[in-house]
């Protein structure tokens, strides 16, 4: 039995679930992975010469032992999240770490705690097996999984499960991800595969598209709501592309920071009106390594105000970290919302307090999505509320050169990888709701 087999079953019409459970498994699958030993391999070296291309590895690899509340996935696609991007520079500390730590919690997660590390944090495919406990998903059943694993043994995760104190994000502090032939996943984990999507599209949102939700516009982020303002930066990027969208759902009004007129013309694609380029405007928050310019957050200020007509910004949504964080808190209005959930450029933030306790401003930390905001997030890409943004598509192969494009801000929105499909375009089960909303689905292709 090969991965091949399990192809062929999802390949072809008359496959039941049946079908799927009797499927014998591979021995092992073709997966991405990062080696334990090479963790040092970039050593002395700047973040941005450090290259995914030599980190990354394709290799063979036993498939995983299946325990209670887990689902085994054939993964038909996944894509690339900017934490493997971190996994795969050993930035800020190498991940391997976390799979010790994980290995430590029970018998079972000891299965993590490996020689290399899968990685990979969105998938699209198909049920294989479901272990004991499992009664909401069958092998056959059709999924996307979002990527947070918890153990809720504990009664801090119960109201909002990112507060479980074993909260961990699957495929970076947990193994076997998505960028593989098979994925191992906690069962929650799984929602249904949107139908008028192909594997592709449908694993491209997930990761990105639950923190945005809750990032903007869950009760535990920013909230955001009708005729806002939000600054988002870069508003064309993984994350940006999703929060220009929900600005615009849900009648805000995004002003979409970006550093190209090309990505500027996807910002006008989505709907936004108000964008400003960062590289054209030249905006040089640092003078020196340790020193802010606030002449220039000011002109970012004027920038934004000549757009909207004089208004400032109710909501900034924060991921570049060092480099903007300064001048974030600087343009947010009186009252109003900095909410991050990353630092790209850098995590030593320096800002000027003074603007942030007299003008009553709120600096608000998120991460990921829990399981309600994922599954009310992959919800809207269901309806067609808010859709994919996948710019190119990989081969498995090629996921180093995939990550390396992204490392280098090469990419637009997101880039994808095929796993166990052979190409791009399959899986669609809805072509008339796909017709409805094909070209918005296609807005970040070929440009
Ligand atoms: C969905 C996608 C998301 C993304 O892409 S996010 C971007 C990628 N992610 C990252 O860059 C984050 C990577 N992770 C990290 O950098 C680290 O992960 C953290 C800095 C977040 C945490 O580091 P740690 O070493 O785990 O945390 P400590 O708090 O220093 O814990 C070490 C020990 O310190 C103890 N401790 C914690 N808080 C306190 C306290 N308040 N007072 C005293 N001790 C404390 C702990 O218990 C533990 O102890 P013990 O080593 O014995 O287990
Ligand atoms: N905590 C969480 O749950 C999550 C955290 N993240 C983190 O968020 C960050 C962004 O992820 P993602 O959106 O997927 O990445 P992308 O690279 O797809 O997009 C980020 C965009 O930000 C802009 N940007 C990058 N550096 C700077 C800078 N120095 N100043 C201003 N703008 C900048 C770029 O756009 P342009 O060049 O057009 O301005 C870039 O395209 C990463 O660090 C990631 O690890 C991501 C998802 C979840």
């Amino acid at each position: 039995m090969t991965v091949k087999d399990i192809l062929a079953a999802i390949q072809s019409p008359d496959s039941t679930s049946e079908d799927f459970a009797a499927l014998p498994l591979p021995e092992s699958y073709r997966a991405i992975t990062v080696h334990k030993d090479e963790t040092e391999m970039f050593s002395g070296l700047a973040t941005r010469d450090k290259d995914p291309r030599k980190s990354i590895h394709l290799d063979d690899v036993p498939v995983p032992e299946l325990g209670p509340g887990e689902a085994l996935v054939a993964v038909m696609a996944s894509s690339v999240n900017y934490n493997s991007v971190w996994t795969s520079i050993f930035e800020p500390m190498s991940t391997f770490g976390f799979l010790e730590r994980y290995g430590k919690v029970s018998e079972l997660t000891r299965r993590h705690d490996l020689p290399y590390h899968v990685i990979g944090s969105d998938l699209a495919g198909v049920v294989l097996r479901t272990g004991p406990g499992v009664n909401a998903w069958r092998p056959g059943d059709e999924v996307v999984a979002h990527c947070l694993s918890v153990e809720l043994e504990s009664s801090d995760g119960h109201n909002d499960t990112m507060l479980d104190p074993e909260q961990r994000i699957w495929g970076f502090e947990t193994n076997f991800g998505g960028l593989a032939e098979i994925a191992l996943v906690k069962s929650n984990q799984l929602m249904p595969k949107p139908g008028h999507l192909s594997w592709e599209e449908a694993a491209a949102p997930g990761l990105v598209n639950s923190t945005a939700y809750r990032q903007l516009v869950s009760r535990n982020g920013a909230q955001m709501k009708q005729g806002d303002n939000v600054l988002i930066w870069g508003a064309s990027g993984g994350l940006g592309s999703y929060a220009t969208q929900f600005a615009l759902a849900g009648g805000a009004t995004p002003i979409c920071v970006v550093s190209s007129e090309q990505k500027a013309e996807i910002c006008r694609r989505m709907g936004a009106e108000l964008i400003i380029d960062r590289s054209a405007e030249d905006y040089r928050f640092w003078s020196d390594e340790h020193t802010q310019n606030p002449r220039e957050w000011k002109r970012l200020g004027k920038r934004i105000r000549e757009l909207t007509g004089g208004e400032d910004v109710d909501i900034v949504f924060e991921h570049p970290g060092r480099e903007t964080f300064g001048a974030s808190v600087y343009v947010t209005r009186k009252g109003g919302t900095i909410v991050t959930c990353a630092s790209t450029s850098g995590y030593d933030h320096q800002y000027d307090n003074r603007y942030l306790w007299m003008s009553l401003k709120r600096i608000i930390g998120s991460h990921f999505a829990n399981y309600r905001e994922a599954w009310e997030a992959n919800r809207l890409i269901a309806k067609g509320r808010i859709h994919p943004t996948l710019s190119k598509v990989y081969s498995l192969e090629d996921t180093g050169q995939a990550a390396y494009d992204v490392h280098r801000n090469m990419h637009q929105g997101k880039v994808g990888v095929l796993c166990l499909a052979p190409e791009e375009g399959l899986g669609v089960r809805d072509e008339e709701m796909r017709a409805r909303h094909v070209d918005a689905i296609n807005r970040f292709r070929n440009i």
